[in-house]
C-alpha cells in the first residue's frame, strides 16, 4: 500500500528538551523531537538507548525531570496519562487474554463511559479497516501473533487519537507476519491522518518504513532525517555503522576516518586485502576482507566472488567515500 504524502505544517506531537532519570541515572539527555501532521516518524536507537522511556515520557507513563511535551501546541507535560489525546500500542501488545476481540477492542470507550450501542458501531468499523471483522467473537488467546497484532492497532485506533505511540509492535512476529505488519501500520496512519511515532531496534524496518527517521543513542538524538538522508549522510560514525543493511566500511586515517559502503567498494588498486570470509546473500557475495587499514566488507556478484585466503585489491571512486573527524563526527567532503 502506498503511504499518504505527510503533510507539513506545525507539529503535532513535539517533546522539548525532555530529560528523564531512572533513579540517579539521567536515560534521556535534553530530547527534543518533532513528529508532523500524517507523518511515520521511526526511532531507531539499540536496546537500552531509551526507545521505551521517550515513548513512555510523551504518553505521560514516565516523569519528566525537565522539558516539555506539546500537542497540537498545548502544553500537555503535566496532564495525566488518560487526558492526554494520545494512543500507546506496547510490544507485548497488552490484550485481555479472557476478553474477546471485540470486547478488547471497545474496553477502553466502554470504561471511559462510551455507549455500547455506539462503541459496537465503531467496534465493527475499525476490525474492518484492519481486516479482522470476521474475528470478533474470537477469544484473543485464539488468535495468530499476527492477528493479535491487528487488534491492538484497532484498538489504539478505535478512538481517532491525535497521534500514536507504537513500542516495537512488530518485534515478536516472524518476518513474513512483520512485513504483513508493517502494512498495517500504514492502515494506521492512513485512517485519519494522525502521525505514528513507532520505536524499533532494528534499522532495516525503520529506513523501509519511515517517512523520516530518528537516531537514538544513550538517550541523546544523534541524526533526523528522511531515511534517504540518514543513509547518505551519517551524522557520525555510530549511525554509519548502525544504519544500512550493512555497516559501512570504516578505514583509519591521521584524522580520524573514511568511510565507505560495501556496495561501493569494487575490485580496483587502492588497497591491498586478503580474503576472510565469504557469505552467499542470494544473487551476491558478502566478502569480509582485511587491510592495513581496518577490516573492509564489500558486495560481489556471486559468480565473481573470489576465495577465501585470497589476496585481492580494493577499489573506489572518490565521490563515494564519507569523511569522519576524531570524535567520529562527519566532516563536509
Ligand atoms: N524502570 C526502570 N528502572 C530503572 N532503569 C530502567 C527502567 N526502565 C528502563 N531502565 C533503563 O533505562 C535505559 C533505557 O531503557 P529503555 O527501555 O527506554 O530502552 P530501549 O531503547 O527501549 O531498550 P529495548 O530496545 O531493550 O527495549 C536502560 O539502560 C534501562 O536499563
Amino acid at each position: 500500500m502506498s503511504a499518504p504524502a505527510p503533510s507539513s505544517g506545525p507539529p503535532t506531537l513535539e517533546l522539548r528538551a525532555v530529560e528523564v532519570s531512572h533513579g540517579r541515572r539521567r536515560v534521556l539527555h535534553a530530547l527534543s523531537l518533532d513528529v508532523r501532521p500524517g507523518e511515520l516518524l521511526v526511532v531507531v536507537g539499540p536496546s537500552g538507548s531509551g526507545k521505551t522511556t521517550m515513548l513512555r515520557a510523551a504518553a505521560g507513563l514516565e516523569p519528566v525531570d525537565s522539558g516539555r511535551v506539546l500537542l497540537d501546541g498545548d502544553d500537555i507535560t503535566d496532564l495525566a496519562p488518560g487526558q492526554r489525546d494520545l494512543a500507546m500500542v506496547f510490544a507485548d501488545l497488552a490484550l485481555l487474554p479472557h476478553l474477546d476481540v471485540a470486547a478488547n477492542i471497545g474496553f477502553g470507550e466502554l470504561a471511559r463511559g462510551a455507549r455500547r450501542r455506539q462503541v459496537r458501531a465503531r467496534v465493527k468499523e475499525v476490525a474492518a479497516d484492519f481486516g479482522i471483522a470476521d474475528l470478533l467473537g474470537r477469544r484473543v488467546t485464539r488468535l495468530s501473533g499476527g492477528e493479535q497484532q491487528r487488534v491492538a492497532l484497532a484498538r489504539a485506533a478505535l478512538r481517532r487519537p491525535s497521534a500514536y505511540l507504537l513500542d516495537e509492535p512488530l518485534s515478536h512476529l516472524d518476518p513474513v507476519l512483520r512485513e504483513e505488519a508493517r502494512s498495517q501500520v500504514q492502515v494506521l496512519r492512513s485512517r485519519d491522518g494522525a502521525p505514528v511515532v513507532l520505536v524499533t531496534h532494528d534499522p532495516h524496518e525503520a529506513l523501509s518504513m519511515g517517512d523520516r527517521v530518528a537516531v537514538l543513542r544513550e538517550g541523546r538524538i544523534v541524526q533526523v532525517g528522511t531515511p534517504e538522508e540518514v543513509y547518505a549522510t551519517p551524522a557520525d560514525t555510530f549511525v554509519a555503522r548502525f544504519v544500512g543493511p550493512l555497516p559501512m566500511n570504516l578505514l583509519s586515517r591521521d584524522d580520524g576516518h573514511v568511510g565507505i559502503r560495501p556496495e561501493h567498494v569494487r575490485l580496483g588498486d587502492d588497497l591491498d586485502a586478503r580474503v576472510q570470509r565469504v557469505e552467499h546473500a542470494g544473487t551476491e557475495a558478502v566478502v569480509h576482507t582485511t587491510t592495513e587499514r581496518g577490516p573492509v566488507v564489500l558486495r560481489l556478484p556471486w559468480g565473481e566472488r573470489p576465495r577465501v585466503g585470497d589476496d585481492v585489491r580494493l577499489g573506489w571512486s572518490p565521490a563515494h567515500l564519507h569523511a569522519f573527524d576524531r570524535d567520529g563526527r562527519r566532516l563536509a567532503r
